[in-house]
């Protein structure tokens, strides 16, 4: 890097999440910056903020999301039941209701408007990203290992809050059909910045302890997919 080059924001920066300099979070999320910073910058957010992607793409990406949604909920469960206080029990419900109730219901909406089969929507071919990623998050559960869990937490939702925020997102309310703002606005705000947040904290306290190595591996291999998963999405070659 040359001193004409803007220092990139580090992961979960972009929307103000608070990071202690040398806290675990910090020294996690130290290892993959590049490839957070890609797959926040990818063209597939790109083309979402413009209402570029075509509606193969867009269903493409949705129907494999529609199948990381449930084993998503199950780490959720399971954070739920390891934290180790009441009111962190308390947030996971009611984040829990959240999404099985805002988020479920953007999917289905979009799915009628995209046209997207019963098929589709229940039993896709899964691509290998999705596979992984439903493999990491049954193996984040099975530890039943809280810090483990929120990795997967932090990652999945702190890289969406991280593209979400991004400066050139369209405005709320700006005029983009709901099949694109609806998921860019699910992704951001100040609720979605205070979950985010209670994540990075819970993880900042309850890793405190904990050897580093494991966790690590746990969010290098998170990081990687949520990249492959973007990079999956079909776009006709640049030239
Ligand atoms: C692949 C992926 N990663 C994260 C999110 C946000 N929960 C998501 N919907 N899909």
């Amino acid at each position: 890097m040359n001193a004409f080059t803007p220092s990139l924001p580090a992961p979960l920066t972009t929307a103000g999440i608070a990071v202690a300099p040398s806290g675990r979070v910090a020294a996690l999320s130290a290892g993959r910056s590049e490839a957070w910073t890609a797959a926040i910058n990818h063209r597939f957010v790109n083309e979402l903020f413009s209402g570029e992607l075509d509606d193969a793409q867009l269903s493409y990406y949705i129907i494999q999301d529609n199948q990381f949604f449930v084993p998503f909920l199950e780490l959720l469960g399971e954070a739920l039941v390891r934290a180790d206080t009441v009111e962190a029990k308390l947030v996971f419900g009611r984040q829990l209701g959240m999404i099985c109730s805002e988020e479920s219901g953007w999917f289905e909406a979009t799915f009628d408007e995209l046209g997207v089969s019963q098929a589709d929507r229940a039993h896709p071919h899964l691509s290998e990203p999705t596979r992984s990623f439903e493999n990491l998050m049954h193996k984040a559960v099975n530890t039943h290992h809280y810090p483990t869990v929120l990795v997967l937490l932090v990652v999945a939702e702190g890289l969406y809050l991280d593209w979400a925020s991004r400066t050139d997102a369209p405005e709320p309310g700006a005029n983009l059909p709901n099949k694109f703002l609806g998921w860019v606005d699910l992704h951001r705000g100040d609720e979605f910045r205070t979950w985010v947040q209670f994540l990075v904290d819970e993880l900042e306290r309850a890793s405190g302890q904990v050897d580093l190595e494991e966790l690590t591996r746990f969010w290098n291999v998170a990081v990687d997919l949520e990249l492959a998963f973007f990079n999956d999405v079909p776009f006709p070659l640049e030239g």
